[in-house]
Order: structure tokens, then C-alpha cells, then sequence
């Protein structure tokens, strides 16, 4: 498989250079340049096997002509025998038609590492292979941090940065991340929000020189491998509820787009998926994108849901580029005009065709939705999943076509005080991280300043220490 970037003017790449490469050097995201189709013969056969099977023959026509190909089969293996849930993606079901899939049952306790336990492996496959090293820099507002250095702590090839906003995760998601005792792990907590981790994060990756001299690469879902891993889930769910016989709709609750994304691009590759429903916080950019066809940013309020308080979406730029039949220059164009005036209208016609629409919560409604999906179903859930229950719930009351799967993408525990407060109950975390409270913390507090963040990247990683 060959990727091509969504600006259209950066090198087409194999799986191993876009899987290492991170951010296209023109600054774009990579797509393959075609989607492997899944026949109806292909879903039948799919139905009820294990986890890492679906995994194995939903990704093997992305990473066909890598070096890993021949122990992909393993490598999958091995990333989902550490779940905690046999099924690792296990479905509960709420009502008639609504389920409620569990994303949350990897080492951090998130959905993010459905993807990451693969692609810690993937690097150092590839990177041993290859005989070389790298660094990753990485945002997170609160759970691709953790997942990300679970997944790489103590690798030898690779040097882990993680930029945080600085108070704006939970206490339990920030000591998941300083918490880790690794040499080659570094957090770093930024003075301003996720957009301004994500801005950070992808200047680095825009200065050539730096980029080069550090060899960097992403565990954000602006590297396509991790929006790959998170299309088995959706095939997995689909055929357990029916397909290809049955069409199936999925609630998901939305910040950069990346998990929504690997829905979509699951459609693309044949699974009968009717409504993508988009759930959002009080930053609702993409809920209001949905309604009117106008992106406009807004200021990043905090909110129960603090994995979700994002304005700028990176994913969307996938989608993006889709609609506009892969005319780089296109979204190129728009893109410099969002960066410029901070909006860009599309033609309302051009979504006729999409299964998006967003619904919104704020902090009120999630914490409502909280306790009644303990009070009428026994569950406790966390803030971001109550946002793709309530949305799954209010999409169904507008259409109830089909069965709708909402995305649970952490585990309570990780929200405590949310929970407490909606319910009365405190969920308790896993014996393994039970001393938590007590672990030492590490991290620098930076300001938002580029040139600060290069300094300490570039005085803390091996490979440029090794250099000198
Ligand atoms: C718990 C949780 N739910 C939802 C989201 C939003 O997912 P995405 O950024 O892929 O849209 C995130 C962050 O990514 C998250 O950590
Ligand atoms: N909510 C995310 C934000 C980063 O998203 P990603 O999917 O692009 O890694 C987080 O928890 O860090």
C-alpha cells in the first residue's frame, strides 16, 4: 500500500516511512491511496472470530509491502494479549437498540490504547529493522500521553516528549503520564490548552531542521497507523450486530476526529455503518460544523470531559480531503484560510452524501447523563462515553433505523469526581494503579513558546545527545 499526503505536494511514502514520518513534510496528514474493500463474503467470515484475527485481515492490506509484514500477525497478537476483556473490545447492551462498546480495557485505561499497544511494537519493529532511532514528540489532553508512554517506555530506539496542558487534565490522567519512571520518557506540561500542545507539535514537525536532526515521529492520530488500528473495532462491533445484513450507526464522543475517522474510513472500506453521530462538549466547533457547514473557532473552555477540549481538529482535514476528491491544493487553500481567519465555509451540498451529524453537551447534561445511565442500566460511565451515549440516544430519537454502538473511551475510574458527583459513587481503579496517589511525579512546566520547547527536546533526547 502507497500513502499520499492530504496537501498533495509531499513524497508518496510506503507503510514504514508514513508509519515513522508522523506529519507529512508538507505539513499534511497521509491517506492510502486507495481503501482495501471488505466483500460481504469477507464480514460473514469475520463474524465471531477472536480480536487479534479481525485485527490481523482488517489491517493487512495497509501494511502489505512493509518490512513487517511477515510478523504482523504476531505482533497484533501480542499488543492485544495484555487486555484486561477477553474480547478486548467487549459490546454491553443498554436497550433494545443501543449498545455501548468498551474501548477502555488496555494497560491506561483509554481507547487510545486499542492503537498505541500495536504501534509501540510497529516502531521497534521497523526501527530495528532499519538500524535506526527516533524521537517522538506528542499532544495529549490527558489519554494519548498515557497510552503513548505506556507503549514506548523502556524502548531503547525511541525517546519519548509528551506536552500536556498545564492544569487541564485530570489528576488521575496527569499522574498516569509523570508518574512512569523511564529514561526515556519526558512530559512536559505546557502553559495554554491542547490546541496550543497540537500548534506546538506539529511547528517542530515544520522546521526541517529539527525535525531531521531529531529523526521525529507522532503517536498522535495524525500518524496513519493509528487511525488504522481503530478501524477494526468498528468492523468487529458491526459484524457482531448483524453486518453485512444489518446497517449499524455509532456515537462517538469527538475531539480531533481521529476515532470518528477510522469509522468513516471503515464505511469506505465496505461496512455498513448508517450514522457517524459526532457527540460533543461545550467545544462544539464540530457540532455547529455539522449544523450550519461553518468552521469557526472558538476560545477552549474546560469541561468535565477535559480529553475533549479541542477546537482545532486535526482529523478533519482526512474528511476534508475526501470531499474534495483529494485536491491538495484545495485544502491546502483551506486550510491556510481556518489558520488565517480562524473559520472556512464548505458548500452544504458536498455533505449530502456524509453519515456525520453532532449533538452537544454541556456539563450539566453530561453529569445527567451520567446518573441516569446508572440509575436505568447499573453503569457506571465516564464523562466523554456519557457524551456518545446521550448523543447515540438522541440521533436514534430522530431516526431509530438501526442499532446504534456507543464508544465508552476511558474507564470511570479515570474521572472520579465526575462520577462521584453524578452518582454518589466512586469508582476505584484497578488494583495495578491503586497506589497512583502515591507514585513520584517528573515533569517541566514550559511556556507556550516554541523555541523553549526545541531547547529542552533537543537537550534531553539521545539521539541528538549522542550526536554531540
Ligand atoms: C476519553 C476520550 N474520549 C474521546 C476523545 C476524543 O477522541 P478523538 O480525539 O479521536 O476525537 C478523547 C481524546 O482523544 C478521549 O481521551
Ligand atoms: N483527546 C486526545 C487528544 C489527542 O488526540 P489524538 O487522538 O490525536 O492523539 C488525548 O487524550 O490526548
Amino acid at each position: 500500500m502507497r500513502y499520499f499526503s492530504t496537501r498533495g505536494r509531499a513524497p508518496v511514502l510506503s507503510f514504514d516511512d508514513v508509519l515513522l514520518t508522523g506529519l507529512a513534510r508538507d505539513g499534511g496528514l497521509y491517506l492510502p491511496e486507495s481503501w482495501p474493500q471488505l466483500s460481504p463474503d469477507d464480514l460473514h467470515q469475520l463474524s465471531g472470530a477472536p480480536y487479534a484475527e479481525v485485527a490481523r485481515r482488517v489491517m493487512a492490506p495497509f501494511v502489505a509491502g512493509s518490512v513487517i509484514e511477515k510478523d504482523f500477525g504476531q505482533l497484533v497478537e501480542e499488543a492485544y494479549a495484555g487486555f484486561e476483556h477477553a474480547s478486548v473490545t467487549p459490546l454491553r447492551q443498554l436497550d433494545p437498540d443501543l449498545w455501548l462498546m468498551d474501548l477502555f480495557h488496555g494497560p491506561t485505561l483509554a481507547f487510545k490504547d486499542v492503537a498505541l499497544q500495536l504501534l509501540g511494537r510497529l516502531f521497534d519493529a521497523v526501527l530495528e529493522a532499519r538500524g535506526e532511532r527516533l524521537t517522538i514528540v506528542g499532544a495529549t489532553s490527558g489519554d494519548t500521553g498515557s497510552a503513548a508512554i505506556e507503549a514506548c517506555r523502556d524502548r531503547e530506539r525511541v525517546d519519548i516528549f509528551i506536552l500536556h496542558p498545564h492544569g487541564r487534565t485530570s489528576e488521575v490522567q496527569r499522574r498516569q503520564m509523570t508518574t512512569v519512571e523511564a529514561p526515556n520518557v519526558h512530559n512536559i506540561a505546557v502553559e495554554g490548552t491542547f490546541d496550543d500542545c497540537q500548534d506546538l507539535v506539529k511547528a517542530m514537525f515544520n522546521d526541517g531542521g529539527f525535525r531531521d536532526r531529531l529523526q521525529l515521529s507522532a503517536v498522535n492520530s495524525i500518524n496513519w497507523a493509528r487511525i488504522m488500528a481503530q478501524i477494526v473495532y468498528y468492523v468487529q462491533a458491526a459484524v457482531s450486530l448483524g453486518a453485512p445484513d444489518r446497517r449499524v450507526s455509532f456515537a462517538v464522543p469527538t475531539g480531533n476526529f481521529g476515532n470518528v475517522f477510522a469509522g468513516y474510513a471503515a464505511r469506505r472500506m465496505g461496512v455498513p455503518i448508517e450514522r457517524l453521530v459526532v457527540g460533543s462538549n461545550r467545544n462544539d466547533i464540530l457540532t455547529r460544523f455539522f449544523e450550519n457547514g461553518v468552521m469557526a473557532v472558538e476560545d477552549v473552555y474546560p469541561t468535565l470531559s477535559p480529553s475533549m477540549d479541542i477546537q482545532v481538529s486535526s482529523n478533519f482535514e482526512r474528511l476534508l480531503c475526501d470531499l474534495y476528491e483529494r485536491d491538495g491544493a484545495r485544502v491546502n487553500a483551506t486550510l491556510e484560510d481556518f489558520r488565517r481567519e480562524g473559520r472556512f465555509r464548505i458548500d452544504p451540498a458536498l455533505f449530502d452524501e456524509m453519515p456525520f451529524e453532532g449533538h452537544r453537551l454541556d456539563d450539566e447534561e453530561t453529569l445527567a447523563e451520567i446518573r441516569r445511565a446508572y440509575q436505568a442500566y447499573g453503569a457506571l460511565i465516564d464523562p466523554h462515553t456519557a457524551i456518545g451515549v446521550a448523543a447515540a440516544r438522541r440521533a436514534q430519537a430522530r431516526r431509530a433505523e438501526v442499532p446504534s454502538v456507543a464508544l465508552a473511551t476511558a474507564h470511570p475510574a479515570k474521572f472520579p469526581d465526575a462520577v462521584h458527583k453524578a452518582t454518589g459513587v466512586r469508582p476505584e481503579l484497578p488494583e495495578r494503579l491503586a497506589d497512583l496517589y502515591e507514585r513520584r511525579e517528573h515533569y517541566v512546566t514550559l511556556p507556550n513558546e516554541l523555541g523553549r520547547l526545541q531547547t529542552y527536546i533537543q537537550g534531553h533526547a539521545r539521539i541528538t545527545k549522542d550526536a554531540a
